[in-house]
């Protein structure tokens, strides 16, 4: 497989279970495929199932049917029936995810839920501080919140926060869920340099992008997903 990411014939609906069992269709024969260097951005009206795609690609949501082949440390791994520790190993050293808002975790300091991928990795623990402390400086995290948790940051401090996470450990592949929404221009841009930066380096990305010109600054091509949203729908 030469692509990082394979998607074949995609499926996915939603049972409400608490509704009456309500089915929401979200998409049908889904295709797709992500090559190293590649930015490519998902598009389609709100609702449409663009976060889906995402946290089914992260194995966060299981596909009713499909394969989602990823390339993963010389092997293939199908997020779409992989087992739990595969999806673990796969997200440790192969995809990286930047959700739209940052997991806190009480007491565990700014510097640590950054530095904490690249250890999990096996960087060193100086290594991977100074690099976290690099990110969260080009971020302007302001130094005086680095010993702090999180849990009382503003959500603009919270997602820069999420993104230096996100940003730290190199990944193959990148995913990325709105990572500029409700950032000034000046951390827009620093977020955009980062992407850039994580491409010459190889990363593909597929990612979500509200603002359109951030959208055409970070991305080569789109995956509008809205025809498969009409398949499913009928
Ligand atoms: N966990 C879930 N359980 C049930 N339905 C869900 C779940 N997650 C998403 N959905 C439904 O799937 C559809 C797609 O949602 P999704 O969040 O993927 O859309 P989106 O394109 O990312 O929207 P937006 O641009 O507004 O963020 C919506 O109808 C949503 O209600």
């Amino acid at each position: 497989m030469d692509a990082l990411l394979q998607i074949d014939g995609l499926h996915k609906h939603f049972t409400l279970h608490m509704q009456d069992s309500a089915e929401i269709p979200v998409f049908s024969g889904l295709d797709f495929s992500l090559m190293p260097g590649e930015a490519v951005a998902i598009t389609g009206p709100s609702g449409i199932g663009k976060s889906s795609l995402l946290k089914i690609v992260y194995g966060t949501y299981r596909a009713d049917s499909g394969r989602i082949l990823v390339s993963h440390e010389g092997g293939i791994v199908d997020m779409a029936s992989a087992a739990p520790r595969d999806i673990i190993a796969v997200r440790r050293r192969t995809i990286g995810y930047v959700s739209q808002f940052l997991r806190v975790i009480p007491r565990v300091p700014t510097l640590d839920i950054v530095a904490e991928p690249m250890i999990e990795r096996g960087a060193c623990e100086e290594k991977a501080r100074e690099r976290a402390r690099t990110l969260l400086d080009r971020l302007q995290v302001p130094e005086r919140l680095w010993p702090l948790s999180p849990v009382t940051f503003s959500g603009g401090e919270q997602q820069r926060v999420n993104i230096a996470r996100g940003f730290s450990a190199p990944h193959p592949i990148l995913l990325l869920d709105e990572p500029t929404a409700s950032l000034d221009a000046g951390n827009r841009a620093r977020v955009l340099e980062l992407v850039a930066e994580a491409r010459a380096a190889g990363s593909a990305i597929l990612g979500i992008f509200h603002d359109e010109a951030d959208r055409q600054a970070a991305c080569s091509k789109s995956l509008d997903v809205q025809r498969f949203a009409e398949a499913a729908h009928g």
